[in-house]
């Protein structure tokens, strides 16, 4: 215990009533550094009538003993709870995650970081993006890292709104300068979603007098973010400024294969477990370009029709994956522009986009025109009239003509079918 406390005690103990005395004085925590004596209540009742009744007889006694002590009065923090932060999530680590162009250089940085907690100059390290994106996997996996890395370094994540929360109930209770030390006695520091703390002034006062000691102690800092910190309405300038001086990365979309990839690799996962191929796992990434947690939405939507319907396990077909994603799949690739479509097809045959439009009657160039004339009337929403003309001034007949032929051809056709999924799949992806 203090010894300047112990000594308050003596003189407490002679100036207010023993009940008063041993029902809110002894109960107190006292902890004393250089010019501090921190006075811990074990709760806010306790704090609340020490506040109100007894703080004139504690700073006299303490004036007594110290002069030169400053005097804090607080709630202890309960060791038992963790209330200031989440744990990681256990399946967020570099493992699991799928490597591609979209993430190619956040993923590098972030691994880099983690492998040098204590020597990396990118701080503070910022993951913006769009939602869904991964960035909270990427920020937890450096967390798993380091911690493995450096198995006594103490990490917290918290998402902003908990820590807003924090903040402000300890600004409730008194007791801002614990959870200021707490904050204060990390390693590194993970903190979800900062983009939330525009417009909460109190928050962001005392998240910049924690961001700056972290800074100063050379601590980490890493963060996720919706948009570039910079632009961030009501976000203090002094804030901006510090973000904007570290390692600002931006997480874009997955691009086709990796969505492809993801889709495989969750698929294996114990809690999914259904069988997908390279192809078939294509076909869906093909239709969901939004965002990762689409393309998990769509994997359990999948999984609960294999379960629940009475399906063969072993394989899961273009067919099973349209009956169990419909509304997903096809409503993603209207209204394409009937330029993009002449073009992909063309470049899929290896053609000219005029061969297209051409008097030619070489097979080869009637079943491209044909295709692209059928993809028009599926993914544009152009009249068969507006689509003929496109192809050298031909009448709505021959569209329907050509709209018929490749129905028919489709089905007994392997190759044509491959060909018109190639060609939507390009276009589902421009
Ligand atoms: N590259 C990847 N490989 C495998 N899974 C990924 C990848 N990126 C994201 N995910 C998965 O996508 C889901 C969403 O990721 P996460 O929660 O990190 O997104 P976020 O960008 O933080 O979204 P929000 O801004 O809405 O919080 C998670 O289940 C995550 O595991």
């Amino acid at each position: 215990m203090s010894q300047t406390w112990s000594q308050c005690l003596n003189t407490l103990r002679d100036s207010i009533p023993l009940s008063q005395y041993s029902v809110w004085i002894q109960p107190l925590k006292a902890l004393e550094n250089k010019n501090t004596l921190s006075l811990l209540a074990p709760n806010s009742q306790v704090l609340n009538y020490i506040n109100k009744n007894l703080k004139p007889q504690i700073k006299n006694a303490v004036t007594q003993h110290n002069k030169n002590l400053k005097i804090f009065i607080g709630i202890a923090c309960n060791p038992n709870t963790k209330q200031h932060t989440t744990p990681l999530f256990e399946d967020y680590t570099f493992n699991n995650l799928v490597l591609g162009n979209a993430n190619q250089m956040a993923y590098g940085a972030t691994k880099q970081i983690a492998e040098n907690i204590k020597t990396s100059p990118y701080n503070p390290f910022i993951i913006y993006g769009k939602s869904g994106l991964g960035k909270t996997h990427l920020m937890q996996a450096a967390g798993h890292l380091a911690k493995e890395k450096n198995p006594n370094i103490k990490i917290i994540y918290v998402p902003l709104m908990d820590f807003v929360r924090n903040i402000t109930s300890s600004l409730r209770h008194n007791t801002i300068e614990n959870i200021k030390n707490f904050y204060q006695s990390t390693d590194l520091l993970l903190v979800d979603d900062i983009h939330l703390i525009a417009g909460k002034e109190k928050s962001q006062e005392e998240f910049f007098h924690i961001f700056n000691f972290l800074f100063s102690g050379k601590k980490q800092i890493i963060f996720t973010c919706d948009q570039p910190p910079k632009n961030i309405k009501s976000l203090e300038d002094r804030l901006k400024t510090r973000f904007s001086q570290g390692l600002n990365l931006h997480l874009t979309p997955p691009e086709l294969e990796m969505r492809a990839a993801i889709l495989l690799k969750k698929s294996q996962n114990k809690r999914i477990n259904i069988n997908l191929t390279e192809d078939t796992a294509l076909f869906i990434a093909s239709h969901i370009a939004s965002n990762i947690r689409d393309l998990e939405g769509a994997l359990l939507k999948l999984k609960a029709f294999v379960d629940f319907s009475k399906i063969n396990h072993s394989f899961i077909s273009k067919e099973i994956i349209e009956s169990a994603l419909g509304d997903l799949i096809k409503p993603q690739i209207k209204n394409i522009d009937i330029n993009d479509i002449q073009k992909e097809v063309a470049k899929h045959y290896a053609l000219t986009i005029s061969d297209l439009s051409s008097k030619s009657r070489k097979q080869h160039t009637v079943l491209a025109r044909q295709m692209a004339m059928f993809i028009c009337y599926e993914l544009s929403s152009l009249s068969l009239t507006k689509i003929g003309k496109h192809f050298g001034n031909r009448d709505h007949s021959t569209v329907l003509h050509a709209i018929k032929k490749i129905k028919e051809k489709h089905i007994e056709n392997i190759e044509i079918k491959n060909d018109y999924e190639l060609i939507n799949i390009k276009l589902a992806n421009l």
